[in-house]
C-alpha cells in the first residue's frame, strides 16, 4: 500500500498535559459531620487541554516543554500548602479549575500557540471536575 495516498482529514488538533501537587484543605461550607469538612488532603492532578487548528514546527499544538512553568507555579505556590493559607476561596476542584486557568490565560497563554480549551482537576482516582473556557 501506498502511505502517501492516505488523505489527511480536515479538523483541530487537541493535546494534553498533566502536572500534580500535594495539599490540605477542608471544605468548611459543608454540612456538619460531613468528612470533607475535616482537614485532609489530596494528591491533586491537574490536566490543562489546549486545541490548535494549525500545527507549528515540527508538528505540535505546543511543546509540552512550553508548559513548564506552569508546573513550576503547582511546584512552587501550592505543593505541600495549606490551601486555606494562600488561596481567597474555597478550594473545591472546580473552583481550582477555574483559578489555574485563569493563571494559565495570564501568563502561558500569550507564549504558546495553542489556545486554552479546559483544565480538570482530580482530587482522588474517582472525583473531578473541569473548567472548560468559553470561546471568544
Ligand atoms: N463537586 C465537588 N464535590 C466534592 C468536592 C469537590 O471539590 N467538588 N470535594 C470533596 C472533598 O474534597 C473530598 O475529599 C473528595 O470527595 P470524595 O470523592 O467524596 O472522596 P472519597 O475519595 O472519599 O470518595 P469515596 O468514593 O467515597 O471513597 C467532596 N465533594
Ligand atoms: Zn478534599
Amino acid at each position: 500500500m501506498d502511505l502517501r495516498s492516505i488523505l489527511l482529514p480536515p479538523g483541530t488538533f487537541t493535546i494534553g498535559k498533566k502536572f500534580d501537587f500535594e495539599a490540605g484543605h477542608r471544605l468548611a461550607g459543608l454540612a456538619p459531620g460531613h468528612k470533607c469538612a475535616r482537614q485532609h488532603g489530596h494528591s491533586y492532578e491537574v490536566e490543562v487541554i489546549l486545541t490548535a487548528p494549525t500545527l507549528e514546527n515540527p508538528g505540535f499544538v505546543t511543546d509540552f516543554g512550553l508548559l513548564g512553568p506552569f508546573k513550576a507555579f503547582l511546584d512552587t505556590e501550592l505543593d505541600h500548602r495549606d490551601l486555606h493559607e494562600i488561596l481567597p476561596f474555597e478550594p473545591t476542584s472546580e473552583r481550582l479549575a477555574q483559578f489555574l486557568a485563569g493563571w494559565f490565560i495570564q501568563h502561558l497563554q500569550p507564549k504558546v500557540h495553542g489556545r486554552l480549551v479546559a483544565v480538570i482537576v482530580r482530587e482522588t482516582r474517582s472525583s473531578w471536575a473541569r473548567f472548560h473556557m468559553e470561546e471568544r
